[in-house]
């Protein structure tokens, strides 16, 4: 089981790696990890699961992020009301970017990461909307659009596999300035 000791931290090499291409048949381990990863983000949306294991709650992760330097992302996102089956669930391989908006988003809050243990404040500007392709556990290719809070999630995921962390997007010198063609989700 994936718990807070098994993710990595920011300043650990693989963080800034791009991980390796995911090969079919899936091996044996590669389907655990996969597993693990979505059992982490489910256990970690479980207020009693989350509290007992003092999990920070997470609506994806990548592999790298659990020190695997692999293109596997995992995604747990709940729909709009408590009762309602998630936005997003699933397992991507060696997923990419295919196609984006010119129209760009960013949340309104900022992002954070459960690799980075400290606040970074500031807009993190991404596509509003992307088409990425996939494969699934079973090597079938797949091809997705998302947009908003979903379409966010998806490229910080991505990210990832690029060894890019969320504050690399960031403005340092004004972090949230914008340009008014940005959507700010809220
Ligand atoms: C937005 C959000 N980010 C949470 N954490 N950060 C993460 O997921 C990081 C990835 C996200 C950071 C910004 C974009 C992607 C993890 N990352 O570093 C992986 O690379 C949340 F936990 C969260 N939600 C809303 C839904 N809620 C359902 C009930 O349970 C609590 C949960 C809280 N929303
Ligand atoms: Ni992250």
């Amino acid at each position: 089981m994936i718990t807070m000791d098994n993710i990595i931290r920011e300043g650990h090499p693989t963080l800034r790696r791009s991980a390796d291409l995911v090969t079919f048949p899936l091996s044996a381990e590669d389907r655990k990890i996969a597993a693990e990863m979505m059992e982490f983000l489910s256990n970690s949306q479980d207020e009693e699961i989350a509290e007992q294991l003092n999990l920070r709650a997470g609506v994806g992760l990548a592999a790298p992020q659990i020190d695997v330097s692999k293109r596997i992302v995992a995604l747990l996102i709940p729909g709009e009301y408590e009762d309602d089956p998630p936005e997003l669930a699933k397992v991507m391989f060696n997923p990419k970017i295919v196609s984006h908006s010119i129209e760009s988003a960013c949340l309104k809050g900022g992002e954070g990461c459960l690799s980075v243990d400290r606040e970074v404040p500031g807009f993190v500007v991404r596509h509003s909307r992307i088409t990425v392709a996939y494969q699934d556990a079973e090597g079938v290719t797949h091809k997705a659009r998302y947009k908003g809070y979903t379409a966010i999630v998806v490229q910080h995921e991505i990210d990832h596999l690029n060894g890019v962390m969320f504050y690399d997007h960031i403005n340092e010198q004004a972090p949230f300035a914008v340009t008014d063609d940005v959507i700010i989700i809220e």
